[in-house]
């Protein structure tokens, strides 16, 4: 018989809306696999918003348990590679997409999926740093993977997930960090967390109708997608790179040939979803170690799964700050 457990669920309204309700829901509902794990934290990233608000390119069908990253304990393995007890992390493949995710009490993956805690992180602190942090791990790693050493990395979107732990892992990297901002007033959260500098967006994109920019950036993270990628590869200096892993402003590339055939610029491509389990395993190490924000307790926010909806109302219009980890 199956364990009873409380999740958020989101569903079609029938007027083209959607809305999330706190459902009892039973393991037996759970899809095939190899782990149960009881979850004990999760977080909020910013396609757990859309899949909540009904975006068909992250979750196709519906009623649907957002939640696209869990930590807890496995409750049952069937396959031998964990024991009862064992903590755990999953966050990506299609967990929170089309299998029910961490906004449940209860998860069943493919044992594929599951990672043993990292060493140096208690389970909220894996959370904390979730596939936000695994991504900016992953953007930070694309640019020394292309030789970068210090010099100034601009990071858009940088008070967000992504972008804060990404100015963290830059400056314990030895880069100065330029966080590209709309919200000027958190000037003094974003120096906290490893911004060397900071700038308006509107001073970051100025100037952006032109072909090419004035080379002002050894490198770059961005998250935001539409004309900020697009100024930040007009703006890096010769022979640098940029890591582009989002689309918060815009999935569309306006942008010529320029930066890439007249400055050498290379454009990373950052996926934390699918990424093979060598890359994850290692980046996960160094989040646990040289990697983990110092400020991770002051950049996260808990709360449960009653507090969701308001939080995944800031997202979505861009008021959110920092991580938020969901208690269950
Ligand atoms: C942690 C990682 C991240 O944060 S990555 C960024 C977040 N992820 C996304 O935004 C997902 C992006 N993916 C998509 O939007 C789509 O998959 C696509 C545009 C890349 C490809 O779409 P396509 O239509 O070619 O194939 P799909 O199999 O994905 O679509 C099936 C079905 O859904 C409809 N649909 C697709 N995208 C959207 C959308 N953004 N909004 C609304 N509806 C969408 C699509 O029309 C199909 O509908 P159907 O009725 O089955 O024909
Ligand atoms: N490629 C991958 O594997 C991953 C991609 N992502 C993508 O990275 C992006 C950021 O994700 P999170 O950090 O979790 O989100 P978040 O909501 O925590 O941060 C987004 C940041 O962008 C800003 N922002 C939002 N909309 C904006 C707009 N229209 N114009 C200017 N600034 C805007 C917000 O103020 C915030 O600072 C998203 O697009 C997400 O889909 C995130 C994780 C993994």
């Amino acid at each position: 018989m199956g364990i009873g457990f409380r999740a958020y669920v989101t569903s079609e309204n029938g007027d083209g809306t959607y809305s999330g309700r706190i459902t009892e829901r039973s393991t037996d509902d759970l899809p095939a696999g190899e782990v149960l794990i009881r979850v004990r934290y999760s977080s909020l990233n910013y396609k757990d918003a859309l899949s909540a608000s009904g975006n068909k390119g992250v979750t196709k069908k519906y009623p649907h348990t957002p939640g696209i990253d869990a930590a807890g304990e496995v409750a049952k393995c069937t396959d031998g590679s964990f024991r009862e007890g064992d903590m755990v992390i999953v966050t990506g493949y299609d967990l929170g997409m089309n299998t029910p995710g961490g906004f449940g009490e209860y998860i069943r993956v493919p044992s594929a999926w599951v990672l043993p805690l990292p060493a140096g992180l208690t389970m909220k602190e894996s959370m904390s740093i979730g596939t936000a942090g695994l991504t900016a791990a992953l953007c930070a790693d694309g640019l020394l993977h292309m030789g970068l050493r210090g010099g100034q990395i601009a990071v858009t979107g940088a008070t967000g997930g992504v972008g804060s732990i990404a100015l963290s892992i830059l400056a314990a990297e030895g880069f100065s960090p330029c966080a590209v901002t709309g919200k000027p007033e958190l000037e003094p959260f974003l120096r906290s967390i490893g911004a060397a500098s900071v700038i308006s967006s509107a001073d970051f994109t100025a100037g952006s109708e032109k072909p090419l920019m004035k080379p002002m950036w050894d490198g770059g993270i961005d998250v935001l997608g539409g004309n900020a990628l697009a100024s930040m590869l007009k703006s890096v200096k010769y022979g640098g790179a940029v890591s582009c892993c989002g689309l918060a402003l815009s999935p569309e590339l306006p942008l010529n040939v320029f930066p890439f055939i007249l400055r050498g610029v290379s454009l990373i491509g950052i996926d934390s979803v699918e990424c093979p389990k060598d890359r994850r395993i290692k980046a996960w190490s160094r989040l646990g170690g040289k990697w983990k924000p110092a400020g991770l307790n002051e950049l996260t926010a808990e709360t449960d799964l009653g507090g969701l909806d308001e939080k995944i109302k800031a997202m979505l219009t861009g008021r959110a700050a920092g991580r938020t980890v969901i208690k269950l």
